[in-house]
């Protein structure tokens, strides 16, 4: 028998980060019994051990509830957790495809932030009826009506009926699932006897079962034992398993029109279920797939080398292992003349980097070089072919490029008045063009045009710290715009050094490489000699430092002393240089690669 339909109702939540959302789901499964208090202790949606220590989502989760409502039905609520972070916005799209409905989460003492504004217009793009959550009415510092006024003001959606709570103390949840039953509506209804018609909202890899993807039913019905067809990547699998999460996994018999839950069919590979793709039954396929989701494409791109080069094979084995369950993270071998093998890898932003390189820390205990974070550039080539560029180190010859363009974004940038200053200064340093500045109360809300190559460094932590933390920030890709752009090499010694090598605008260059050879200056031990280290633009140098010779050899005082305590001071010194690399004569420690690409506009 099919669930009646009229009882479904199918939502995300929607907030800036840490304004409670995960707060709040796990408040809704706890008071809809699918958890007890003890394991309501952890988190439970945010369940990768990365996510939990830096409070952030990563990957969407869902949890189907059952609510027994005031007006005595009961009904079936699926949750679907949508990240906070902007470099998973494509994660906070997909899951709102699979939805009718979001919850709009402030939190009540901070207000509107950027991304507040980028994941509610999302939500409204795909028609979502809105319901706001004014959170965190605990803390002393919430502020309601100021908060109420702003959701209107600034994204333009009635609030009077917010519904206020404190996800931390568990008040005004049972409003929550009331508002959510009355408010938003039920999925259109769907023919559970038409040939099945399935959205593959998200994928994922699980060691025992394989694949597991979680689905949204839009027409006829999943059962275990059917054989479904993937409409776009062709292939064709018998299901093993149907269910849903409650949080915890449940198999049931089968899932109809507007239901979302998992199945498991022996696929192998991640790629092989690919997001957007509409599943159908084998024997009896729909005429016309859905609508698909834009794929996510990796926009920022960097080296990944082991410190150690004997741990190449251990890095490839991690990065494959990682790679199965994250399909829009790229890799493809890389070797570097200063740094050996390794990858070269994209990734969709520098959030997402950094959680990859932690992980391979970590979990597989590698120890790494990143190279500077770099976008891809589209090179226009005299012979009219064009190239992708992820590597400013494959540079090719400039008399053969025509042009090059490189990605702008667009942002959104709230600030607190104060520091609008210091903010407007720094998007006017990294070459922005600047489209708005309103007032939402006391803040003022920037939209800016930035190419991407100049916020990937670290414009996320200049904000910050511009703004003492209170800045929020949020982007999306526009296009590809040509620029004044040169490749920059770093000569160390007279020696270039392929992992410092990069592209920049040739009105940033001096003052790029001026900073990058100050810094090197002091991060490069001195050695025997005197050590020159420029950065140059084709044969042009456009800044030099040099580094003085040492004075004192660190073996001289043993001079034709004790041959065992010479050697004894040799292998002090080699133990200190494992984290070294070698340019020619030069030693470069570790340290100094990232340290120094991490840039200051001073
Ligand atoms: N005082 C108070 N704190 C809250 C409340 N709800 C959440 N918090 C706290 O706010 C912080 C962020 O909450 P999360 O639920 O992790 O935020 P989030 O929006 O899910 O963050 P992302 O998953 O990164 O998007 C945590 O430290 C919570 O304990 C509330 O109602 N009152």
């Amino acid at each position: 028998m099919s669930t009646d339909q009229s009882l479904i109702r199918n939502f995300s939540i929607v907030a800036h980060i840490d304004h409670g959302k995960s707060t709040l789901a796990d408040r809704l499964i706890q008071y809809t019994g699918g958890l007890t208090n003890r394991e309501m202790k952890e988190q439970v949606l945010d369940n990768m051990d990365l996510e939990r220590e830096r409070g952030i989502t990563i990957k969407a989760q869902t949890v189907r509830l059952d609510y027994p409502a005031k007006d005595g039905k009961t009904y079936i609520l699926n949750l679907i957790d949508t990240p906070g972070h902007v470099d998973f916005a494509y994660e906070v799209n997909r899951s709102l495809a699979a939805c009718e409905g979001s919850l709009l989460v402030v939190d009540a003492s901070q207000g509107v932030e950027a991304q507040t504004l980028a994941n509610v217009y999302q939500a409204i793009d795909v028609d979502h009826e809105i319901v706001s959550v004014l959170n965190k009415i605990d803390l002393p510092a919430a502020d309601v009506p100021r908060v109420k006024a702003q959701i209107e003001d600034v994204i333009g959606i009635d609030a009077s009926e917010a519904v206020e709570i404190s996800a931390k103390t568990g008040l005004g949840i049972e409003d929550v699932l009331e508002a959510v039953i009355k408010r938003l509506p039920p999925p259109a209804v769907g023919d559970p006897d038409a040939p099945l018609k399935a959205m593959l909202v998200d994928s994922w890899y699980d060691p025992y079962l394989g694949v597991i993807c979680l689905v949204r039913i839009i027409e006829g019905t999943l059962k275990k034992g059917m054989k479904v067809r993937l409409m776009r990547s062709g292939g064709a699998y018998p299901v093993d398993g149907v269910g849903v999460f409650r949080p915890k996994k449940e198999s049931i018999d089968s899932l109809g029109p507007g239901e979302i839950g998992y199945l498991n069919a022996s696929i192998k590979q991640v790629r092989d279920a690919r997001v957007g793709d509409t599943i159908t039954d084998d024997r009896r396929p729909a005429t016309e797939a859905l609508k698909g989701f834009k794929p996510a494409q990796p926009v920022v791109f960097c080296g990944l080398f082991p410190v150690d080069s004997a741990e190449f094979e251990d890095l490839r084995e991690a990065i494959e292992r990682l790679a199965l369950n994250d399909a829009s993270f790229s890799y493809e071998m890389e070797t570097s003349a200063a740094l050996g093998f390794g990858f070269r890898c994209g990734f969709l932003g520098l959030l997402h980097l950094e959680v990859i390189r932690e992980r391979l820390e970590r979990e597989y205990n590698i120890e790494l070089i990143t190279t500077a974070p770099s976008v891809v550039y589209k090179l226009e080539m005299t012979d009219d072919t064009t190239v992708d560029l992820h590597n400013p180190a494959d540079m090719p010859d400039v008399m053969k490029i025509r042009s090059i363009a490189e990605p702008w974004i667009k942002a959104t940038i709230l600030v607190p008045d104060e520091y609008l200053g210091g903010v407007l200064k720094l998007c006017q340093d990294r070459r922005g063009n600047q489209l708005e500045l309103t007032y939402a109360g006391s803040r003022a809300m920037l939209i800016y045009e930035l190419p991407l190559n100049e916020v990937v460094f670290d414009f996320y932590d200049r904000l910050k710290s511009i703004s003492k933390g209170y800045a929020s920030f949020d982007y999306h890709w526009v296009d590809n715009r040509e620029g004044d752009l040169v490749r920059m090499s770093i000569l160390v010694n007279d020696e270039p050094v392929d992992a410092l090598s990069m592209v920049v605008h040739r009105g940033r260059a001096e003052q790029r490489g001026r900073a990058m050879c100050e810094k090197l200056k002091d991060l490069i031990p001195r050695h025997m000699f005197k050590i020159p280290i420029q950065a140059a633009i084709g044969g042009r140098i456009v800044a030099r430092e040099t580094l003085s010779a040492l004075r004192k050899d660190v073996t001289a005082k043993c001079y034709g002393g004790d041959a065992s305590r010479k050697r004894k001071l040799l292998d002090k010194q080699k133990a200190g240089k494992k984290k070294m690399r070698q340019f020619g004569k030069v030693e470069i420690p570790q340290e100094a690669f990232i340290a120094a690409l991490k840039m200051d506009d001073n």
